[in-house]
């Protein structure tokens, strides 16, 4: 008996697989927009997934407050791109196994960070917040910010300037990013506590739920995770 059609068989036969990726959360992903290239770590790493599938790699611009909305009109296959794991997108589909270990905690200025250590010390009048839209740190800041004042900031390739320029006091993100940033904005913008967030999360692929497909894409993280390959995307875009 032949076993039903699969996503992945779908993946093999149509020639290309589609990555949809927001292009806005550096060093994972970035689009520019002069020359509409997408680049970063996930980037590399789709390359290299569509290499294993024998396939080309189309990238489908969306963002996160739509990511969902995109993923469920199946818009794409796979979405990568500094996707956290959530339990609202697992029902939706499924994960890779997780390829970084995450939590939320602050960036701020150098100068401030004393001031900024735990949530009780962010969660003041008089502290403001800013956080971009639609992904889980908006979720993060609108379950745990009460008295301090969040403002939702739509760009995200510049939201950590507004807070060298003194438009706002902090951020609370992923710690990898924090650390990222950290490099970025040498001497102004420092991370806090990055080895210890606020809560945890994970970075995976979120798949369409096809269990072929899922399979393929565990067995290509984990061969390249012992393999040195996954080691020296991540030595390029994060160390
Ligand atoms: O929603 C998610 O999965 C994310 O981790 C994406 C998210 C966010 O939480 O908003 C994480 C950090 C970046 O600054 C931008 C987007």
């Amino acid at each position: 008996q032949q076993a039903a059609p699969s996503r992945l068989d779908e993946i093999i036969k149509r020639g290309t697989l589609r990555v949809g990726m927001t292009g806005d959360y550096k060093p994972f992903t970035y689009l520019d927009k002069a020359t509409q290239q997408f680049s970063g770590f996930d980037v590399d790493m789709a390359e290299a997934l569509g290499k294993a599938l024998g396939v080309k790699v189309e990238f489908v611009p969306t963002a996160w407050p739509k990511l969902m909305k995109d993923f469920e009109a199946d818009q794409f296959d796979i979405a990568m791109g500094g996707v956290s794991v959530t339990l609202d997108r697992q029902r939706k589909g499924f994960f890779s196994t997780p390829i970084m270990r995450e939590g939320k905690t602050p960036i701020a200025r150098c100068a401030d960070v004393g001031k900024y250590q735990t949530l009780p010390d962010i969660d003041k009048k008089g502290t403001r917040v800013i956080v971009n839209p639609g992904g889980t740190n908006e979720r993060f800041a609108r379950a745990n910010v009460k008295d301090a004042e969040i403002t939702v900031f739509p760009d995200n390739t510049e939201i950590f300037n507004e807070i060298a320029k003194g438009n706002a006091d902090l951020m609370m993100t992923d710690a990898s990013e924090t650390r990222y940033q950290q490099k970025q904005h040498q001497g102004v913008l420092c991370a806090v506590h990055p080895d210890k967030p606020f809560d945890f999360s994970e970075k995976a692929y979120w798949l369409q739920r096809d269990m072929a497909l899922k399979a393929f894409v565990d067995q290509w993280l984990h061969i390249s995770m012992e393999d040195g390959s996954y080691k020296k995307i991540y030595a390029a875009w994060f160390d």
